[in-house]
């Protein structure tokens, strides 16, 4: 998959509404006169990244998730420069890494001068600033990686609101844990007892505040949306779900002929869209959606109630796969799961398997890629040929399955009936006294 990297800069404790500070002074944390929070805006990034992985997980697993957490950090604008991995029962609950790999870590995070270590996980604010305190760089968990990638790309009022609701509730109980970090770049070392108490719980009422303000403004937004859904009736609709990047905005564009951003980077699309298509002389709406990832913050999930809610509403899911990604099935999984999580698990469903043209037997890439303590794989097993994969999952699944390349136009006639089909039959079943309307536009 090619990457690419970029260098803007890293802002992942605020929304992209406030101002960041310079390159020359990247390290001075400036204080928003809004909100009365800080703003730790660090520059010329360098990542290391962590993983504790269970005794049970294999060895490629590990290395897949790091490869994702690698993609979610060059797409938030860092450079990884290397990754740790322990395996352990559970993560420690002081520092999640045991006291010799924090050693290890924090060796090489002075050799090196990285910025910024960044935990596959989500931590405690406890284990944050531990983290802190003793790493003495920026701590980033994979929650706040996600959400910081999520507000460089809202643009609806309603994203940037929701990426702002989640931003402060992640704010919110680590709000000591940041002011440790303020102290220590003040140049007062970390102090056990934590400075100034009486402004945290300033700083706690005001993000207390901002949070009610931004659920208060979100059910606005809800109220005004669920007038906008409810005269879209008579016409089915349909919603493309699936993984980050797996294709949906791509096959939005070819079916609606629109222009919706995609890109190969984690969560290019935030902002829901809708479109009106007309297949065989079927229209309907069709609405291409926010990417799911695992570890995907529930709180994100919660503040992305109005966005989930075209796929709830949804009369039809298109679950779009990458066929060519190693960890495919569990991206399947995933999907279903935070489908269900939403309660939308229960719907109509066509597979797409995108991406044939990517498609490789061949896993010895994979295994290139060793790094700090990974074993090699040598025995990885080859994967099935393609029509080998056709085979099975059109056997073994109750939806109908689909396998195209949006990019090469392969099977793409095939897609269009196969949904025009579908469109067809539940509009009889919804509207069975309404003819379908095609209007021009
Ligand atoms: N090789 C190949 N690449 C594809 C195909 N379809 C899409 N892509 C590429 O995959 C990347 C992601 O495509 P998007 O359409 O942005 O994916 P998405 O599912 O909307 O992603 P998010 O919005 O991030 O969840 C882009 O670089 C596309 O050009 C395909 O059939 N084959
Ligand atoms: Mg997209």
């Amino acid at each position: 998959m090619a990457k690419k990297t970029n260098s803007h800069s890293w802002n992942p404790t605020t929304s992209n509404r406030h101002n960041t500070t310079d390159s020359a002074n990247g390290n001075q944390p400036t204080r928003d006169p809004a909100t009365g929070t800080y703003n730790t805006t660090v520059m010329a990034e360098t990542a290391v990244l962590v993983a504790v992985p269970d005794k049970r997980q294999p060895d490629t697993t590990t290395q897949e998730y790091l490869d994702e957490l690698s993609f979610l950090a060059e797409t938030a604008g860092a450079q990884v420069t290397k990754r740790f991995v322990q395996r352990l029962e559970k993560p420690d609950t002081r520092t999640f890494v045991g006291e010799g790999k924090l050693a290890e870590i924090k060796a090489y995070v002075n050799h090196t001068k990285a910025s910024m270590v960044i935990f596959d996980d989500e931590l405690s604010p406890s284990q944050l600033r531990n983290l802190e305190a003793e790493l003495k760089v920026k701590i980033v968990d994979r929650s706040l990686l996600i959400i910081d990638i999520f507000a460089r790309r809202a643009k609806s009022a309603t994203a940037r609101t929701q990426v702002e609701l989640a931003q402060y509730q992640y704010l919110l109980p680590r709000l000591t844990g940041l002011w440790t970090h303020l102290d220590k770049q003040r140049g007062g070392g970390v102090s056990q007892r934590g400075p100034g108490e009486t402004e945290i719980e300033t700083d706690r009422r005001v993000v207390r505040d901002r949070i009610d303000f931004l659920k208060e403004k979100l059910e606005t937004f809800d109220k005004q949306s669920n007038t906008q859904r409810k005269s879209r009736t008579g016409v089915v609709r349909v919603a493309l779900v699936g993984y980050t990047n797996v294709g949906k905005s791509t096959i939005m564009n070819m079916l609606s002929r629109s222009d919706v951003f995609a890109e190969n980077k984690l969560f290019a699309t935030v902002d829901s869209t809708v479109r009106k298509v007309v297949l065989e002389n079927m229209p309907f709406l069709l609405s291409d959606t926010v990417g799911f990832i695992r570890k995907l913050p529930t709180r994100l999930i919660e503040s992305f109630k109005s966005t989930l809610d075209e796929i709830r509403e949804a009369d039809l899911l298109v679950h779009v796969v990458d066929i060519s990604h190693p960890s495919f099935e569990e991206q399947i999984a995933v999907v279903n799961d935070t489908l269900k999580d939403i309660n939308a698990a229960d719907k109509p469903m066509l597979l797409v398997f995108n991406k044939i043209d990517q498609y490789s037997t061949d896993t010895s890439n994979a295994a290139e890629q060793q790094f700090e303590g990974m074993n090699a794989d040598e025995d990885a097993p080859e994967r099935p040929s393609l029509e080998q994969l056709k085979a099975t999952y059109m056997a073994k699944m109750h939806d109908p399955v689909i396998f195209i390349s949006a990019q090469e136009r392969t099977n793409i006639d095939e897609l269009r009936s196969l949904l025009a089909r579908h469109v067809a039959k539940l509009h009889y079943q919804r509207y069975p006294n309404q003819q379908p309307v095609v209007e021009e536009e």
